[in-house]
Order: C-alpha cells, then sequence, then structure tokens
C-alpha cells in the first residue's frame, strides 16, 4: 500500500475545492497539513517546484503543493504569482481598479500541482490549469480571494457568484486537478 499524500497548504479554501473537486475518484489516500510554506520569487513553474521540494524536506514523505496565479494580459501577466500580495493590500476593488483606464481587462487564472514522491533522488513533476476570464468590479461574496472581481470567459457571473459546484467544473483548480488525478489512475495504479 502505497504511503499517503499531504497536500501541504496554508489556504482551507483551497483545501475544500481539492477535496470537492477530488471526491473519491482520487487512488491514493490524501491527507492534508497546514503549512505556511516560503515562496520564491519567479516564473510560476519554478516556484511551484522549490515549494515542493520545501514540502517535501518539511513532511519527508510524498507531497502535494499549489500554487495559485492570477494574470492580467493588460499587465505582461502580472501580478501572475504575486497576486496574493496585491489581494492582501488592495482588496478584489482595487485588483479591478488597477485595470481603469485600460481596455484590455482579459486575465487567466492559472494552478500549478506539483508533486514530489518522497524519495531524495526524486523529481517534482507539474499538473498546470488555466481559465480564461475578465477582471470586472466585484460582485458576490468575499469569502475566496479574488473571486468576486474574476468572471471567467462565457458566463454572466463572477467566480464568487457562481455556485461553488459550478466554479468547480470549470476553474482552474478543477482542470489542473484533472491532470493531477488521471497522472495517478495510469501511474500508481
Ligand atoms: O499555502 P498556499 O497553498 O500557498 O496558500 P496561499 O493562500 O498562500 O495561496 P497562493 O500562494 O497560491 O496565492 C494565491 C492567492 O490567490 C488566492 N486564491 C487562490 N485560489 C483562488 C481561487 O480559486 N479563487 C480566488 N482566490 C484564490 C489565495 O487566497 C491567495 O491570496
Ligand atoms: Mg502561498
Amino acid at each position: 500500500m502505497s504511503r499517503p499524500i499531504t497536500f501541504v497548504t496554508g489556504n482551507q479554501k483551497k483545501l475544500e475545492e481539492v477535496v470537492a473537486i477530488l471526491g473519491s475518484t482520487f487512488p491514493r489516500k490524501l491527507i492534508s497539513k497546514k503549512l505556511d510554506l516560503p515562496e520564491l520569487q519567479g516564473e510560476i513553474d519554478d516556484i511551484s517546484i522549490e515549494k515542493c521540494k520545501e514540502a517535501a524536506r518539511c513532511i519527508k514523505g510524498p507531497v502535494v503543493v499549489e500554487d495559485t496565479a492570477l494574470c492580467f494580459n493588460a499587465y505582461g501577466y502580472l501580478p501572475g504569482p504575486y497576486i496574493k500580495w496585491f489581494l492582501s493590500e488592495v482588496g478584489p476593488d482595487g485588483l479591478s481598479k488597477m485595470l481603469d483606464g485600460f481596455t484590455n481587462k482579459s486575465a487567466v487564472a492559472v494552478c500549478t500541482f506539483a508533486y514530489h514522491p518522497g524519495g531524495e533522488n526524486d523529481n517534482v513533476i507539474l499538473f498546470q490549469g488555466r481559465t480564461e476570464g475578465e477582471i470586472v468590479p466585484p460582485r458576490g461574496p468575499r469569502d475566496f480571494g479574488w473571486d468576486p472581481c474574476f468572471q471567467p470567459v462565457g458566463y454572466d457571473k463572477t467566480y464568487a457568484e457562481l455556485p461553488k459546484e459550478e466554479k468547480n467544473k470549470i476553474s482552474h483548480r478543477y482542470r489542473a486537478l484533472s491532470k493531477l488525478r488521471d497522472y495517478f489512475i495510469s501511474n500508481e495504479n
């Protein structure tokens, strides 16, 4: 029997979505550990790889971490992986105001899961999901990050206004998790 995989995150809302999306369809036992890992600056993939190696060092076993970026096309893909700090300083209202004066309000939400099997010589494997959308003045509940100001393409509701089950069928996180699940179904059973 393979060892359980620890999902290391400091974000309860992420964890709730991961549990809701994977349900009982994930072939390995997944447990979670609340830990706010340090995050390197740089490209999305490198941030996820380093965050995952750090998690594997802390847990001393198989781990999964996730990093979420919100990229504004008018800003050459920034704030990207730095969205957490922008959000905590200016909130969803400020994020939408950042695009006042720009006609291009398009953005992409990028979710990157990183898996480390836990062995000393193991490499990190990445699984990425993207959802295109538009940054709008905030609408809907404010209980998860930038959800109120992200409206996915083809919808007239923001992530925050959509029922959870709807968001979880089209989200950046859902798309990344589908790849992660497929990997485990075909490689580890
Ligand atoms: O411990 P970790 O897993 O790193 O959790 P975190 O909260 O630090 O998360 P990130 O480093 O990935 O930073 C992403 C930021 O975007 C927010 N966020 C992540 N996923 C989101 C989603 O689906 N909808 C809205 N906001 C989201 C999250 O609250 C952070 O402020
Ligand atoms: Mg983080």
